[in-house]
């Protein structure tokens, strides 16, 4: 029993959605809704030591379901970028451009002069009685680097309650203070914005709080070309995990969209990956310990074959030996590599330098058909066909065959064959590794259908039936292809890949049921 959160009668009976607030009865409930619903969501948060502030479910949180949206809290540019319309933080036209009247900064045009966010960089900048001068527009620009930071901190004496949220996030200054980033960050934004801007408006350690709080709470946000950082209040509680039970979208506002794939049971940690899931766990672990400051340790992390799927292994350096080769412990990925069959022992350097060229030759390499298929077949001898670099290759492969409008239809038996397997390959492996990179994931389901139904088309030309398995497994792909995809906008390709699965999806549904 709890009291009424509106008459302190005792009561069993709490919100349905969050589980925490409780009404004695459905009238009272409603007359606190209105206050109640800017708080109410199916999770909590929680501290403890190693995690710090997390959020925990209040209940179990069903497939599909949106388990937080939420509008920015702050937007701006990225620390490295070229210049940006500060407005609407799309990438400056050099041929069609105006300049601020007030400080200088370029903007598209009239329209983005008055956002409101554009305000405060431009107040600063007037005050400094000379204007931005903004003449490259094709690089990476140093004047950018302190402008989300220099827009954040004018915060404080323009809009108090963002300033006082912004201020409850973590920035890690303690751990940050003496790092190679944080010297660079003094350097290349701190002193920058106490000597640009000519002012004595904010300390140091105010302008390195901000910084911190920028890096470690910053979300990547694609709708702007090029993404800006955005920092979302609630959002910034979550924990991290390289197999996170939360997919992270966004609408055509920026506003964030955090979903769940899969069912989460109530009392389970709500994560999303601060990283990239399809990364290698060194790089993986490297970027987390540069970027957010520490060592994961997540059911992934703690697993050197990765759930059984060995996607850093290597092959075996005998031939005569068909075991993979692994680190023999969790914190030995820079010591010796063993086969897990013969127990043959490898040292790093002999690891690094195949990884090293299968890394480069990657970049280096033109993403076509042919050069995709010899890379599979020269580096298939030391890499087993889950490893990292083989599945991206295989999904370059994946996506090129059968790009065109129509080339899936002149595709050989082989080249469709190939499209379906690799396809089929790679969305097993991820929904196990990578369940919430689900705009992949949506993208290779697509692929698979399409490869699905060109063969179903093919069959039936030849039997004059379609048979019934192949429409089936057709439309299992393309309808996760459709939740996968479900919360992504049109103003994204993958948004449009949506729209295209539901339309084909309907129609499988007419042809099942003829
Ligand atoms: C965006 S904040 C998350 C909220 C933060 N715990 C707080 O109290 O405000 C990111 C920081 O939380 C901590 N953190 C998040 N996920 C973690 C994890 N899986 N393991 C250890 N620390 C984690 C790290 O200090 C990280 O830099």
């Amino acid at each position: 029993m709890n009291p009424c959160h509106i008459c302190q009668t005792e009561t069993k009976n709490s919100c349905s959605n969050c589980k925490q607030v409780f009404y004695c009865s459905a009238e009272h409930q409603k007359k606190d809704w209105k206050e109640h619903k800017k708080n109410c969501h199916p999770f909590k948060i929680a501290v403890n030591n190693e995690l710090g502030r997390h959020l925990v479910a209040t209940r179990t949180i069903k497939p599909f379901e949106i388990v937080l949206k939420e509008t920015p809290l702050f937007r701006g540019p990225s620390q490295l970028t070229a210049p940006v319309c500060l407005g609407c933080l799309n990438a400056i036209d050099p041929q069609d451009y105006k300049n601020c009247e007030k400080c200088g900064w370029p903007l598209c045009g009239d329209e983005c002069v008055y956002k409101a966010e554009h305000i405060y960089e431009c107040e600063l900048t007037a005050a400094r009685g000379k204007p931005a001068n903004v003449q490259e527009f094709t690089n990476p620009h140093p004047l950018y680097q302190c402008l989300s930071t220099a827009r954040c901190l004018m915060l404080r004496d323009k809009d108090m309650e963002r300033w006082k949220k912004i201020n409850e996030l973590e920035s890690l200054e303690d751990q940050r203070r003496g790092s190679m980033q944080w010297k660079a960050d003094y350097e290349s934004v701190c002193k920058f914005i106490l000597k640009f801007f000519n002012t004595k408006l904010f300390s140091e350690d105010e302008i390195m709080r901000i910084i911190g709080i920028l890096q470690i709470n910053g979300h990547e946000v694609p709708t702007s070309d090029p993404p800006h950082v955005a920092l979302f209040y609630k959002a910034s509680f979550l924990e991290h995990s390289c197999t996170p039970n939360l997919a992270k979208s966004f609408n055509k506002d920026g506003n964030l969209i955090l979903w769940a794939p899969k069912e989460i049971k109530k009392g389970s940690h709500l994560s999303i990956c601060y990283s990239d899931a399809v990364w290698s766990t060194g790089d993986r672990q490297r970027h987390l310990m540069q970027t957010k400051i520490f060592k994961c340790q997540c059911p992934r992390c703690l697993d050197v074959t990765e759930y059984g799927t060995n996607y850093c292994a290597l092959k075996c350096e005998k031939d005569s030996c068909r075991g993979l080769m692994l680190p023999a412990s969790l914190n030995d990925w820079h010591k010796e590599w063993t086969c897990m069959e013969c127990k043959s022992q490898v040292d790093k350097v002999y690891v690094n330098n195949i990884l090293e060229r299968a890394g480069s030759d990657i970049n280096a390499m033109e993403k076509t058909k042919e050069n995709c298929l010899k890379y599979l077949q020269h580096y298939g001898k030391w890499l087993p066909g889950n490893h990292y670099y083989m599945c991206e290759v295989k999904l370059y492969l994946v996506q090129q065959l059968g790009k065109q409008v129509n080339e899936l239809m002149v595709l050989s038996a082989e080249e469709l064959n190939m499209k379906l397997e690799y396809g089929k390959e790679l969305v097993e492996l991820y929904e196990k590794l990578a369940p919430c990179e689900v705009r992949m994931l949506g993208t290779l389901c697509f692929e698979v259908h399409s490869a699905i139904a060109e063969n179903t088309r093919r069959i039936s030309l030849q039997t004059s039936l379609s048979p019934k398995e192949l429409l089936e497994e057709s439309l299992l792909y393309v309808e996760k292809a459709v939740g996968y995809l479900q919360y992504e906008s049109d103003i994204f390709v993958e948004g449009h890949i949506l729209k295209q699965a539901k339309i084909n999806r309907d129609a499988l549904k007419m042809v099942m049921r003829m």
